[in-house]
């Protein structure tokens, strides 16, 4: 971990301390994002077929999410692990349905005029659950639950298959659990691409979506941008790519547990990011070694360190600067490990999730806190949330106005519009004050 002094640090020394991976915006990403979907344009099902055994060693393949099917990998798991996901999927139901949006009252602006807005769910969403390096079936939970609490008519997730060419057991208990409609072994950006233009497979037909969710590498983060920059391209949730977590800790926190979260991050990707900011010397050094002593016995070792390489710890003044710096990164996770930590909180204005005091582990947050863990990176947390029931909806205002009303109102809307030069509206207008 780089360690920083950001009150020795110019402009531009700041700018770079918390820059994202370089790794992240390479060219060559974007170019062969740009070459899968150009080939699946081109040929379709086919290309996607060829992309997937050269990336990933298998085709395309559906996955039976019926209920016998869940049962047999139910069977497949030690019963511990099959209640963990059940506590896992009834906390992220309940969250979600207790935060779902609902519809405005009436609003009358002028009487005889009143309005008020209504949720919608949209009618497809395609769900990207990683697998690269893991089966992040978690991640499932976390999309096709609130999409289902929304109400989204059709659910389909794509997920890379394992080195052999399987599927995890529990990847299928999670789709049943979260009553997903499809689940395709199919993964990177030729699974984005079929989402995005819909392909006939050997193993059958995907449709094209409305929109595409969910979280992934450098690869996929691109694909989703790619594909809602097509004219009539799905749109996206937001960019959700490699991992990041800041901790803010102070000197009396628990260094052997900021250093735990640290890599329980750095462990998801050479390119996930994680920093720690505090206002102790001591806390840096001894977060530092700490992180050291624990990756060695970690078995992702390899990734971790490669992902501590662009990891920062920064030396602050205060935690009113540990703060600034925080809402500067915008990180996906920040966990604060402070001394009145959840004051600190009014503080935050830009970050995924907060967990706030040393108990709030950010891995609960992963699995079974409630709330989705599909949250912006590389800064989207600035102007975004993470995934909610909203997400998967849109909203309509409806308009509804009596005589007396358009009376009241039409000559208001007609002298604006002659105001505009757009005499078609006027008329349309005073039509209405003439019954
Ligand atoms: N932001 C969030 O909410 C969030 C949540 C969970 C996970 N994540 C992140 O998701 C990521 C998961 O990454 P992953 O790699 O394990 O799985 P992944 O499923 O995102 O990516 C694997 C796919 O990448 C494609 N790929 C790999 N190398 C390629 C290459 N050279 N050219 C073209 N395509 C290539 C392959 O087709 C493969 O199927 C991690 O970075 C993790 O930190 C983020
Ligand atoms: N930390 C990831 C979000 O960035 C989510 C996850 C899934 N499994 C474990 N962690
Ligand atoms: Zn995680």
């Amino acid at each position: 971990m780089k360690r920083i002094d950001w009150n020795k640090l110019d402009a531009a020394g700041r700018q770079a301390a918390l820059a994202r991976p370089q790794q992240r915006t390479e060219g060559f990403v974007t170019s062969v994002v740009r070459e899968i979907f150009d080939d699946v344009q081109a040929r379709g099902g086919q290309a996607v077929t060829d992309w997937a055994i050269k990336l990933d060693g298998a085709a395309p393949r559906r996955v039976e999410i019926t209920e016998k099917a869940a049962a047999e990998a139910r069977a497949d798991l030690p019963p511990a692990a099959a209640r963990a996901l059940r506590v896992a999927a009834d906390n992220v139901r309940v969250f979600h349905a207790a935060t779902r949006p609902e519809d405005s009252a009436f609003i009358e602006t002028t009487p005889g005029v009143k309005s008020k807005l209504v949720w919608r769910p949209i009618g497809s969403a395609g769900l990207y659950v990683p697998g690269g390096t893991a089966p992040l079936f978690s991640s499932l939970l976390m999309l096709a639950i609130p999409a289902s609490v929304a109400g989204v008519g059709r659910r389909v997730a794509v997920t890379p298959p394992s080195k052999d060419g399987s599927v995890h057991p529990a990847m299928i208990v999670a789709a049943a659990e979260a009553g997903l409609d499809e689940l395709w072994l199919l993964g990177g950006a030729q699974a984005i691409a079929a989402l995005t233009f819909g392909v006939e497979l050997e193993a059958g037909v995907i449709e094209p979506v409305d929109k595409l969710f969910g979280p992934g590498n450098a690869y996929v983060a691109e694909a989703k941008r790619y594909a809602s920059s097509l004219p009539n391209g799905p749109a996206q949730d937001m960019p959700a790519g490699p991992s990041e977590l800041l901790v803010i800790a102070d000197r009396d926190a628990d260094f052997e547990i900021v250093a735990a979260d640290l890599l329980s991050q750095a462990e998801h990707d050479a390119d996930a990011q994680v920093i720690l900011v505090s206002d102790s010397g001591t806390a840096l050094t001894e977060i530092r070694a700490e992180v050291e002593r624990q990756v060695e016995t970690l078995p992702r070792a390899a990734i971790a360190r490669a992902s501590l390489e662009q990891a920062r710890a920064i030396r602050v003044a205060d935690m009113a600067e540990a703060c600034f710096v925080a809402n500067l990164y915008g990180p996906e996770h920040l966990s604060i490990q402070a001394e009145e930590a959840e004051r600190l909180v009014e503080r935050i204005t830009a970050a995924g999730a907060v967990f706030v005091g040393q108990w709030a582990a950010e891995t609960l947050g992963d699995y079974a806190a409630g709330p989705s863990h599909v949250l912006p990176t590389d800064g989207g947390a600035r102007t975004l949330g993470g995934v909610t029931t909203a997400s998967f909806m849109t909203t309509m205002s409806v308009q509804m106005v009596t005589q007396a009303g358009a009376a009241a109102l039409a000559p208001v809307a007609a002298r604006l519009a002659r105001m505009e030069g757009l005499e078609a509206h006027a008329r349309a207008a005073d039509l209405r004050t003439e019954a």
